[in-house]
């Protein structure tokens, strides 16, 4: 990829020989007059709506029991999406995997002729799909980057570490393949028998237990507290029931004394934990289904420093559910800068949930509190940015968080606020300061009911930056001294390096910025960091990247039948957000706002035109360039109906 600055093909056209059209209307992006395709009847856009908010995923909708019944019809959700796998006819025993067990020396299958998978290999090979045909792979991805194919006899690329006489995989010596292993490899897994523990209830949260009891009496403390005030004071002798009342407040809030102490004996303040450094780093934000591990390895590679797991329902962590567990892991190369972020409605979980992590992973930079999802489903539940309206529960969970969370920071994102025109982060903030340890706070600058209709406040994310500055001098003043001074990361509209410095450098009160969207739609945004310019990919060089794409996506879900679907579902998702870009040799106007819809454009070369293309059936042809033919019955519908913008 050349980071080299490119003539802007603008110059090289001479405005005369510009026939324009009308794009200048608001909103529409504006390209060169040889580039539009001419629409026949009214001014035309590719795409009619504007950027959805994120939608639940497939797996959320199972856990939280979210879409099944009724309910309203979701705001530019595709609720009707068939993304059905397809199933091999005659699955191979996974025993056989590598080869007949016993002739390895590992252990028979323990069904024997019982096994409802097939044990003959031969069977198996004569019956199996044929061999993946790339225009881009001609040998197994995952043999060259790992010395050996996970997927053995079931890869779909298989001719290329297959010894046909005597029937024989292919393997690099150990030495070597542990080599590669080294600077190749996925961390935070937790263990079959971890899991277990979990669903059978046998994992101690023993540290949550401690933690929700303080919270418990405190909370009660509180609110007794509360109560006794209002009460009018009398001189009159006292009814031996009341006598006894008091007496049994009085040794309840001995016991809240003694339980706050030991609280604040036992507790971890920000200091005591790993240090969390923030400041101007390039962070991509957590984006549940496309911030896949394959995308943040991407974004790694292509020069991100921080990253964020999608977001975790706290409860099925906590039951120990496999699709939740896959969740937190992550790519050698994204640790340390690797957050995981949860998602949960109360204290327990909260504690619970991060409890489980800090025991079964140990690759992680921080536990980042979900406070800004705007999703019906989780909002209803109290979860998301539903906390935001329950400061005093968001409070609970980040001080549980980080009680449990031993050397691990606990952070926290959250939005302006629920409804439009009553932004609550400033008062959040102070709030964070005075009755918080968290490392660090991400404001995303719109409030739920915004959804993404408006542009992101970004006076306003100035302005509690410097609420948080201020509360943090305070609190200085008073000696209490802070052990270390809040990460602020804004978030919001980022698209390109103009935009990410001008909000970096706003104030020195904001340590960096996240990228969402921009980082979706042109992964390279951080190369542009970098280089401090604009830069104008070639199709080829865009390929190049979707390339790398399929290729951690193969190397993370397999390169079997099951890991090649998965691999093209994926790419056509992160096409959803790809096919945006608009290159800067095309527009009349640059740069290209977030929320800007060009004309319906053709692109320089044929290939610019497919990779623009908004159709999820050229998304497939693409993705049919690396994988493949697609199955017959593949059908593709993005999560988001107007992903488009
Ligand atoms: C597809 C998609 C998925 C998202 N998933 C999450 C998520 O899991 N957790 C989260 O905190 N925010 C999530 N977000 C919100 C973004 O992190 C970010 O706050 C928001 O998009 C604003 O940033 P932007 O203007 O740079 O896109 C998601 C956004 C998108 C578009």
């Amino acid at each position: 990829m050349s980071s080299e600055k490119r003539s802007n093909d603008s110059q090289e056209v001479s405005d005369a020989s510009i026939k324009r059209q009308d794009t200048s209307t608001k909103g529409i992006a504006q390209i060169k007059a040889e580039y539009i395709i001419p629409s026949t009847g009214p001014a035309q856009t590719r795409n009619e709506a504007i950027d959805t908010e994120e939608q639940p995923s497939d797996r959320m909708l199972v856990e939280t029991g979210g879409g099944k019944g009724k309910g309203k019809k979701k705001r530019g959700q595709n609720k009707n999406r068939d993304n059905r796998q397809t199933k091999e006819e005659n699955p191979l025993c996974p025993k056989f995997l590598q080869g007949n067990p016993e002739s390895r020396g590992t252990q028979p299958c323990p069904f024997g002729d019982d096994c409802k998978f097939v044990h003959d290999v031969q069977l198996y090979l004569s019956t199996k799909k044929p061999e993946v045909e790339s225009q881009f792979f001609k040998e197994c991805p995952v043999f060259k980057s790992l010395g050996y194919c996970p997927m053995g006899f079931k890869c779909r690329f298989l001719g290329s570490h297959l010894n046909k006489d005597p029937l024989q995989l292919v393997q690099l010596e150990s030495s070597e393949r542990a080599k590669l292993y080294e600077a190749n490899h996925e961390v935070n897994h937790i263990s079959s028998d971890q899991k277990l523990d979990l669903v059978k209830k046998r994992f101690l949260f023993e540290k949550s237990e401690q933690v929700l009891e303080i919270i418990d009496a405190l909370q009660r403390g509180a609110s007794e507290g509360k109560n006794e005030e209002e009460k009018p004071k009398s001189d009159e002798p006292k009814a031996p029931q009341v006598l006894q009342r008091e007496e049994e407040q009085r040794l309840r809030r001995d016991r809240q004394r003694e339980l706050y102490n030991q609280y604040k004996d036992t507790r971890y303040f920000a200091s005591e934990k790993k240090k969390l450094d923030l400041h101007h780093k390039k962070i991509v934000s957590p984006l549940t289904t496309v911030g896949n591990l394959p995308y943040r390895r991407l974004m790694r590679k292509l020069g991100a420093d921080v990253t964020y797991s999608e977001m975790a329902l706290a409860v099925p962590l906590i039951q120990g559910t496999n699709s939740e567990w896959a969740l937190p892991k992550a790519h050698v190369s994204e640790y340390p800068g690797f957050g995981v972020q949860i998602a949960c409605s109360k204290a327990w979980q909260a504690a619970k949930a991060t409890e489980a992590l800090a025991a079964h992973t140990s690759q992680v930079s921080e536990v980042n509190l979900n406070c800004g999802c705007p999703i019906d489903l989780l909002y209803r539940q109290g979860s998301g940015s539903a906390l935001l309206d329950n400061p005093a529960r968001m409070i609970r969970c980040l001080n549980a968080m980080s009680y449990v969370s031993g050397e691990i920071p606990v952070s926290v994102k959250i939005r302006t606020g629920t409804k439009d025109g009553h932004p609550v982060a400033g008062l959040l903030a102070r709030r964070l300061v005075n009755e918080t340890d968290v490392a660090a706070m991400t404001l995303h600058g719109r409030s739920r009911a915004q959804r993404y209709t408006k542009n992101a406040d970004w006076d306003y994310v100035v302005r509690v930056a410097e609420e948080l500055r201020s509360c943090e001098d305070e609190y200085d003043r008073e000696g209490r001294q802070r052990s270390q001074r809040i990460q602020f990361v804004g978030n919001g509209d980022v698209n390109n390096f103009e935009d990410w410095y001008a909000h970096v450098n706003r104030s020195d009160a904001i340590d960096s910025v996240m990228v969402a969207r921009g980082a979706l739609i042109k992964p390279w945004i951080f190369e542009e960091v970098d280089a401090q310019q604009h830069l104008d990919k070639s199709s080829t060089e865009r390929m190049d990247i979707l390339k790398d794409y399929i290729q951690f996506a193969l190397e993370h879900w397999g390169s079997d039948e099951y890991g090649v679907a998965q691999s093209r579902r994926f790419f056509c998702e992160f096409m959803s957000f790809f096919h945006r870009y608009i290159p800067m040799g095309i527009c009349e106007k640059y740069p290209v706002q977030l929320n800007e819809r060009p004309p319906n454009w053709k692109g320089r070369d044929e290939m610019e035109t497919m990779l623009a293309s908004p159709d999820a059936s050229d998304w497939i042809k693409l993705s049919e360039m690396f994988l493949g033919k697609a199955e017959e019955n593949f059908v593709f519908t993005p999560k988001h109906k107007s992903s488009s913008y």
